[in-house]
């Protein structure tokens, strides 16, 4: 193991020091083997988001965005270079470790929202305090808390298939805020709605992110939501590069 791997592979589950970005992509690459032909889709990716920082993804489809949120969210392994959590790197970890602090460190929105359909919206909020081993009435009441900061006081009972798409939406990202991560990653989460609903969902997770002192990582294809972000990159082929505000 070298210097730079050791320093960064603290004790799983230690506490970190927060002057470390909260997440940091080092020449990370990633090329997927179909049979005897190589997709390389992420070429040599430097990113570094410090604490409360909201960074726009833009790329045309393909360009490797999702690709990309998997690396930083230790959902897929690099090919080559390193994902650092506030310093630790998530690959070093069994995937039980890895799952136990993806949960407490970060926080997930995509397209279609993945609210579980059988479950009330307060279910599915409480769901990941409830995995990170939380009392269940006190996960019930910071869920409720949560809903309630994003406009769903009134759709607690609610299941999914009984609430709007902005409202399932809103439900994500009340779910992806519960647990109070490091960092939110969003892939097109307002993706599948319409202008005006989009813009709603958009600015609240701006705001509660700002509240909540959270960084966002969001992937979007659309600029002028992006433009709200603190930095906007644009992933060409696998090259991301910084995109003029
Ligand atoms: N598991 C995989 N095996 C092989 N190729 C893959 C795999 N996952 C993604 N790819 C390829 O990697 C490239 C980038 O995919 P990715 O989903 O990251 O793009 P994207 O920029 O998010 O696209 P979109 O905006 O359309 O969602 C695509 O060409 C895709 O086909």
């Amino acid at each position: 193991m070298n210097d730079l791997a050791q320093s960064a592979t603290p004790t799983p589950g230690a506490a970190t020091d927060t002057a470390l970005p909260v997440l940091e992509s080092r020449g990370v690459g990633k090329t997927f083997r179909q049979g005897p032909q190589e997709v390389v889709v992420l070429r040599a990716v430097d990113l570094t988001i410090g604490q409360g920082e909201r960074v726009a993804i833009v790329g045309a489809s393909g360009s490797g965005k999702s690709t990309l949120l998997h690396c930083l969210g230790g959902l897929e392994r690099p090919s080559s270079g390193q994902v650092l959590w506030a310093g630790q790197d998530p690959m070093r970890l069994s995937e039980r470790e890895r799952g136990l602090l993806r949960n407490r460190k970060l926080g997930f929105v995509y397209q279609f929202h993945h609210l579980l359909a059988e479950f009330t919206a307060l279910e599915n909020v409480a769901m990941p305090l409830l995995i990170g081993k939380l009392r269940p009435a006190e996960a019930r009441e910071r869920a409720a808390a949560v809903l309630a900061r994003v406009g769903l006081d009134h759709r607690l009972t609610h299941k999914p298939s009984e609430l709007s798409g902005g409202e399932r939406q809103r439900a994500a990202v009340a779910r992806a805020l519960v647990t109070r991560p490091d960092c939110v990653l969003a892939d097109e989460p307002t993706g599948n709605l319409d202008r005006h609903t989009a813009t709603d969902v958009y600015e609240m997770m701006l705001e509660l992110n700002a509240e909540q002192g959270t960084s966002l990582v969001i992937v979007t294809h659309d600029t002028d939501l992006a433009a709200r972000a603190d930095q906007i990159w644009r992933l060409d082929y696998g090259v991301l590069s910084r995109a003029a505000a």
